[in-house]
């Protein structure tokens, strides 16, 4: 479950409505970082927190005091001398036995391991060049830095650093993770992430619950394929790919043998005469057919057991694509690579050839195609990859499976996950076309396309870490499981 750093006052004060203390909370908060410093870092020296004016500077203060009482070297820097801006961050403040220099007195040395308490879910703004220079001056000096809720200058929504961030070994949160922490740059900055149970009651939190999730099985487990042992071949899903001239055959094959591992009972690659021989040489279980043009499509078209196709990986850019994706536009359709490029100039025209009934398309671009389909969405910086995934995702009735070490998935209604299994080999030639692959592998065997979306995204990571780092497109294919 994810929480966005907004909901972090909401279930605050819905907290206090309920009879529990906002300082009971930043009490258990500050027992959680004091316990974390002193399980992980048996070998500081010193512990320097760095408190920031608010409540994340509040959880510091416990965590101060809490390290005090244990017979920790602790000091403490603030970021601001004025009384901190909260009443609760005050009382921790006040109760603090440690006094609190300002945050330009601290010089970093060997043997310190930092607590960052400046800022949490309040992030409003870039860093200050002081906390900035600071962050800098720890990192050269490779400070271990543990922090509170989420590495100050991250910003918990997006994950996109405010000017600089601190680079965590470890970041101790609450109640439940926030999307900044999965996207990146956030998730590298957090190390390893701890979710500190600090007494808010599961009703509350769960009526926060973000849309946005991490993906993993249980968002598809009710669409697993309902395979039975006595299953005809098309009753487990026939899946149509697409193929490029002569010399671009790899790519729909690679796409291909993806969809039959991944559980279609038949796959058959369309495509013109000119490559049927290529195709032929190196295809065994796989079918194959030859479409050169519209008419030939069309009559294909007539089999109704084609529960879903995948075009352009290695189809080439132009008319062509746009033609036969319009034919298809009543079919499920995996778009990928070139036939997304090929809607640069007129992304409309997909638009609305998809606009009408449940989602069917779905679209697979990494940042560069998003980009020429969605250039106004791409172009808003401040936005984070899950809003930009989600309003391309309503623009087009589509699923948008926006690629990258976080890939995100998002629907049209707003469902969204962000993916996390993906080892960084996987990002290897023809990788993507193994995910197209699966995609329509998952969506001929009757999977919805939000969850075959999801499904097949971490699948394909599974099957990343499965083929390990030697990692290529083929063995990527060898190792996927579902
Ligand atoms: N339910 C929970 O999860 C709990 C979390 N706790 C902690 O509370 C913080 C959030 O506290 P909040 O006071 O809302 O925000 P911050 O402390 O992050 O910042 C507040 C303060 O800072 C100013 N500010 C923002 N950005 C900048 C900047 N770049 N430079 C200078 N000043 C800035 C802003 O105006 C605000 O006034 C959460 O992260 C947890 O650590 C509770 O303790 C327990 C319950
Ligand atoms: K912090």
């Amino acid at each position: 479950m994810l929480i966005e750093p907004e909901a972090v006052a909401k279930i605050d004060a819905d907290c206090i409505r309920s009879g529990i203390p906002g300082y009971a909370l930043m009490t258990a908060a500050g027992h959680a970082v004091a316990a974390a410093a002193l399980r992980h870092y048996p070998e500081a020296e010193r512990f320097v927190v760095l408190a920031g004016p608010g409540n994340n500077g509040g959880d510091g203060y416990v965590a101060a005091r809490l390290l005090a009482e244990s017979g920790a070297d602790i000091r403490v820097f603030r970021l601001s001398m004025k009384p901190p801006m909260t009443e609760d961050a005050s009382r921790a403040h006040a109760e603090c036995p440690v006094e609190g220099l300002p945050l330009s007195m601290y010089c970093p040395r060997l043997g310190d391991v930092v607590i960052d308490a400046l800022f949490g879910a309040g992030l409003a703004r870039d860093l200050s060049p002081e906390v900035s220079d600071l962050i800098s001056e720890l990192e050269r000096n490779r400070i271990p830095v543990l922090s509170v809720d989420i590495p100050s200058g991250i910003c918990g929504r997006s994950g996109h650093i405010r000017g600089a961030a601190f680079r965590a070994e470890r970041t101790v949160t609450f109640v439940a993770l926030k999307p900044g922490q999965v996207l990146l740059p956030g998730r590298e900055h957090c190390g390893e992430v701890e979710i500190a149970e600090i007494g808010v009651p599961r009703r509350l939190i769960e009526q926060y619950r973000s849309p946005t999730r991490i993906n993993s099985p249980d968002i598809w487990l009710d669409y697993a394929s309902a395979k039975t042992p006595s299953g005809h071949k098309y009753s487990h899903g026939s899946l149509g790919v697409f193929s490029g001239g002569a010399t671009q055959t790899g790519a729909c094959r690679l796409a291909a043998e993806a969809g039959l591992r991944a559980g279609a009972g038949l796959v058959t690659i369309a495509g013109p005469s000119e490559a049927l021989a290529a195709n032929a040489a190196h295809l065994t279980a796989v079918m194959l057919r030859q479409v050169d043009g519209r008419a030939e499509l069309d009559e294909w078209l007539q089999d109704r057991r084609l529960g879903a196709f995948v075009l352009g990986p290695g189809f080439g850019v132009g008319e062509k694509a746009r033609d036969f994706v319009l034919a298809l536009r009543d079919r499920n359709l995996v778009l990928d690579a070139d036939g997304i490029t090929s809607f640069r100039d007129d992304p409309e025209r997909l638009f609305e050839a998809f606009s009408t009934g449940a989602p069917h398309l779905i679209l697979t671009p990494h940042d560069g195609e998003f980009g020429r389909l969605f250039p106004d969405v791409a172009a808003s910086k401040e936005i984070s990859k899950v809003e930009r995934a989600q309003a391309a995702a309503r623009r087009a009735n589509a699923i948008i499976i926006l690629k990258g070490a976080d890939t995100v998935i998002a629907g049209p209604d707003g469902r969204c996950a962000i993916n996390s299994n993906a080892p960084p080999w996987l990002a290897t030639a023809g990788s993507g076309d193994v995910l197209a692959g699966i995609c329509g592998s998952l969506m001929a065997q009757g999977f919805a396309a939000f969850e075959t979306a999801c499904a097949a995204v971490w699948y394909h990571g599974e099957a990343g870490n499965r083929a390990g780092k030697g990692l290529t497109a083929e063995s990527l294919v060898s190792h996927i499981d579902i």
